[in-house]
């Protein structure tokens, strides 16, 4: 079996090496511009079309990450670049939700326990005990409860906080009150106090959290994006926070990456920012998955992970 890979950023020899470790019959190379001899898989991140355009003998494309909008997007512009029928897959996890659930259970727990007003009355030298928050009052919203979504859902309840989400289809998580499309939008927004976004990069998805969206969170609410910039109308969040309806905001990624430093998120008193790190693709935990897939096609099993190109994730 011939495997190509590419990744405009990876360490591109630590991975041929450790993929062969997972796949030790296999034939694995870089892909180099020109290179258009048979592959039977390709591993790929941001994939040049001509690495793809025309290789209708594969039997699999792995996105090297969760989200496939950059793949998918180009497939856009180039419908020709995944020749039909090969199936598009993508990391499932993989040690992402777990990442996701260190970053959102922090950031949810700064802001119950009041870290961020403690922080402001610091700046003025300001010995004052605040009333506490009760978690009965701090209702925490998933847009969004795929994978990552689900992770982050399980590490907050077993924080006790009540948890919601919302997603295409309903889900029964245990501890979780579950809403689903777009007619059942307003209801999962009305009350909630802490919206976390890990919904995929969609058309439908695109500028969801806007002004009216933010309008229908309770009082003095949080936003925690994870998933993607251009869900997120930055311009939108800024007002709703100098209105005072929204308390704080935690931003992991952007609607363009990196943020311009003229950004006036970066001045914002009540915006956190870290520069897309929320979960990163872990190679080990990645390879094992993508060699177990590559085993499962073999044998003519059906997969999880593959995504589905008319839902665009
Ligand atoms: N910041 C970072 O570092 C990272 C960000 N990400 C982002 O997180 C996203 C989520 O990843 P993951 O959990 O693995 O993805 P999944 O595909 O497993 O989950 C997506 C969820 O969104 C829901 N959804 C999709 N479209 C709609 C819609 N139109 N209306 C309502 N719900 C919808 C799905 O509903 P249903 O369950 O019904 O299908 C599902 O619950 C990725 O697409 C990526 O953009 C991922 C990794 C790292
Ligand atoms: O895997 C993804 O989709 C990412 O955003 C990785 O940072």
């Amino acid at each position: 079996m011939d495997i190509i890979f590419y990744h405009p950023t990876f360490d591109t020899q630590s991975w041929l090496a450790g993929l062969q470790q997972q796949l030790p019959d296999a034939r694995i190379r870089e892909w180099r511009e020109g290179d258009d001899r048979p592959a039977d898989y390709a591993l790929v991140w941001h994939p040049p079309v001509e690495m793809l355009a025309g290789r209708h003998q594969l039997k699999g494309v792995f996105a090297l990450g969760a989200g496939v909008d950059s793949i998918l997007s180009k497939l856009q512009a180039y419908p020709d670049m995944l020749p039909a029928g090969v199936p598009l897959f993508r990391l499932e996890d993989t040690g992402m939700g777990l990442q996701m659930q260190e970053y959102a259970v922090s950031q949810v727990l700064h802001w119950f326990r009041r870290f961020d007003d403690y922080q402001a009355q610091k700046q003025q030298a300001n010995w004052q005990p605040l009333d506490d928050y009760r978690r009965e009052d701090f209702t925490i919203g998933l847009l969004g409860a795929g994978v990552l979504g689900r992770k982050v859902a399980e590490s907050l309840t077993a924080w006790g906080f009540p948890v919601r989400c919302w997603s295409r289809r309903k889900k029964d998580y245990p501890g979780v009150t579950s809403f689903a499309g777009v007619e059942q939008l307003s209801d999962f927004l009305n009350g909630t106090r802490v919206l976390i976004n890990l919904l995929p990069n969609t058309p439908q998805t695109v500028g969801i959290i806007n002004a009216s969206l933010l309008a229908r969170l309770a009082d003095e609410a949080y936003v925690l994006n994870l998933a993607r910039g251009v869900h997120l109308v930055e311009a939108d969040l800024l007002a709703a926070l100098d209105s005072g309806k929204l308390k704080g905001a935690m931003l992991d990624v952007f609607s363009k990456e990196p943020l311009p430093v003229d950004s006036p998120l970066w001045k914002h008193p009540r915006v956190a920012i870290t520069p897309h790190v929320a979960a990163v693709t872990r190679a080990d935990e990645a390879m094992a998955y993508i060699a177990k897939t590559i085993r499962q096609i073999e044998k003519g099993e059906t997969p999880t992970g593959e995504v589905s190109l008319q839902h665009g994730y």
